[in-house]
């Protein structure tokens, strides 16, 4: 669970205060996939980096009970001079996992052949977004944070696996993914939410939200 109360988050640019959260209240629940809604620049980036723990409040309190994931996409323990190899030996340590089964897993589910043993540096950002994929469902959590969906990749096989093991996790995981098109949430969530004004406001399906995105639009 996931649970925000009273969370307030401004950034002061130099010229005028941007608010993204303003006391804002909601719980994200196990077994609830969520998707979000909310236009590019309003705090998608934020709210999740908030849900993971990577940014703090400036007021009110976050609570998390469940195992939450880093943001998919999020590189901040990815090491560029190291090799795929390294880094997912690494990252699987960190979470007391088996490291040759993280190892294995990410060099079978991301495809990317020898490079798996060159330094990430040298990585296209297609390359990138299969190995941090793959790192993230190699690891067990309870709630995967998803910002604008699915990396955008041109390999049919690594999208059909990536879809099949998605669809897998799905069944014992919840997903919250933050986008500012409803067509990537659909695939996804139960619940669907809006971000405006500071508020979150919660819809029981992605439709009622999305009427509400379209007509703030
Ligand atoms: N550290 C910061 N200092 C000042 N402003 C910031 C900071 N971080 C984010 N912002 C501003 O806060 C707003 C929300 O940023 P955020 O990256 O969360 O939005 P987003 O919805 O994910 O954006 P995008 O769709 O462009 O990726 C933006 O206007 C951004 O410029």
């Amino acid at each position: 669970m996931i649970e925000f109360n009273k969370v307030s988050k401004s950034f002061w640019t130099g010229k005028q205060r941007k608010v993204i959260l303003d006391r804002a209240s909601f719980r994200v629940d196990i077994g609830q996939s969520l998707g979000i809604l909310a236009p590019n620049g309003t705090g998608k980036t934020t709210l999740i980096n908030m849900m993971a723990g990577l940014e703090k409040p400036d007021e009110g309190e976050i609570r998390r009970t469940s195992r939450i994931s880093f943001p998919l996409g999020f590189m901040g323990g990815v090491v560029n001079k190291h090799t795929a190899k390294e880094n997912s030996r690494y990252i699987a340590r960190l979470y007391s996992l088996d490291p040759d089964y993280v190892e294995a897993f990410c060099r079978w589910m991301s495809g990317i052949k020898e490079y798996f043993d060159m330094p990430v540096g040298t990585y296209s950002a297609g390359m990138r977004a299969r190995f941090t994929f793959s790192l993230l469902l190699s690891l067990d959590f309870d709630i995967y944070l998803i910002d604008e969906g699915m990396p955008q990749t041109t390999d049919a096989e690594f999208n059909r696996k990536a879809g099949a093991i998605l669809r897998e996790r799905l069944e014992k995981a919840t997903i919250v993914v933050v986008s500012h098109q409803a067509e990537t949430l659909k695939a996804f969530c139960q619940r669907a939410a809006v971000l405006r004004h500071g508020q979150l406001t919660m819809f029981d399906t992605l439709e009622e939200a999305k009427q509400l995105y379209d007509y703030e639009a």
